[in-house]
């Protein structure tokens, strides 16, 4: 008689023989995965991702991780009674808000993700390495710049952000020594950038995740997210759309706050050669195996 964990053996290889051809389809591709500070949640579910991520790796995948840290910044910034503004989903940083953001991004959560990979990598020596947009000029960027119409004269006004930085060269030779090291190195990158002069920036890391994307080619570039994907008029997620799809969203304000960088940087990264976007709950354990290597994926897909 077959016992019920021996069934699950038998299942489980079914799953692992049907995932050949997209095992298959992904190697030696760079997948760039933003991994949102809303979709970190609970250390435990944390460490699932690092475990995934070494997955990916040892399958014969390059995965790249960029991180966020949004409401852990937030978190932060709250204790020290400092308020935060965002607009158009860009945290408005002034000097004490770029200390915290970069104490936060690069010195915590930086180094935690690095710290987990390594730990879920450990009997096959895959390595977490947790770099900035500061370490070896991965991420230049000059300071961002964004326009509001005043609701009373009606004109285009510039809004200062501060220490907002939008990249505008990727130098990714370091990024592309680690992954095609001899080793099995998987970078983790906070979303900090330096301008020319060496000033510090904040960076928004979808931005960040774009950029490298495009810069690397990556096969894939997957946004893990706190929603199933992006979600239409109605309210019912979208399974598939085109570029021209996901302008029209947010011309229409059908994607507004933080889905507004994450389509913008979507449509960027196809634009330098990335072959799709995903857009995906990343609070859903393994979503970055069933999007990659099942039949119907996950989250919202987004292609030219
Ligand atoms: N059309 C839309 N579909 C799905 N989410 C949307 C849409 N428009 C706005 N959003 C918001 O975007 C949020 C995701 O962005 P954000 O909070 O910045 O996530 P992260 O911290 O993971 O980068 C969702 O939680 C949702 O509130
Ligand atoms: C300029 C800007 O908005 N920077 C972001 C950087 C972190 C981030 O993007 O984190 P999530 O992906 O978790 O939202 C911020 O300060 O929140």
């Amino acid at each position: 008689m077959i016992t019920k964990s021996e069934e699950a053996g038998w299942a489980t290889a079914k799953t692992l023989a049907e995932a050949l051809p997209y095992i298959q389809i992904y190697d030696r591709e760079t997948v760039v995965i933003k991994y949102g500070g809303h979709a970190m949640g609970e250390d435990e579910v944390a460490k699932l991702f690092a475990a995934d991520a070494v997955l990916l790796k040892l399958m014969g995948l390059h995965p790249v991780v960029v991180h966020g840290g949004g409401p852990q910044i937030s978190r932060m910034l709250d204790r020290a009674g400092v308020k935060s503004t965002f607009i158009d989903g860009l945290r408005v940083t002034d000097e004490a808000t770029m200390e915290v953001a970069e104490m936060v991004l690069s010195g915590a959560i930086n180094k935690e993700i690095a710290n987990w990979i390594t730990l879920a990598g450990r009997e096959a020596d895959v390595r977490g390495v947790g770099l900035s947009g500061k370490d070896a000029r991965l991420i230049t960027v000059t300071k961002a710049e964004r326009t509001r119409k005043d609701p009373d004269s009606n004109i285009e006004q510039v809004v200062d952000l501060g220490f907002v930085g939008e990249p505008q060269k990727v130098d990714a030779e370091l990024i592309e020594v680690l992954i095609n090291s001899e080793k099995d190195y998987i970078p983790v990158v906070a979303p900090i950038g330096v301008s020319e002069e060496g000033q510090t920036f904040n960076v928004n890391a979808d931005t960040v995740a774009g950029a490298l994307a495009g810069a690397l080619k990556a096969k894939r570039m997957l946004l893990l997210t706190d929603v199933p994907g992006v979600k239409d008029g109605n309210g019912e997620l979208i399974r598939q759309m085109t570029v021209a799809e996901a302008a029209e969203l947010i011309r229409t304000g059908v994607a507004n706050g933080g889905m507004i960088p994450k389509l913008e940087t979507a449509m960027a990264a196809i634009a330098d050669g990335v072959e799709a976007v995903v857009i995906l709950d990343g609070r859903r354990p393994h979503a970055m195996l069933v999007e990659l290597f099942t039949e119907f994926g996950a989250g919202t897909l987004i292609k030219a």
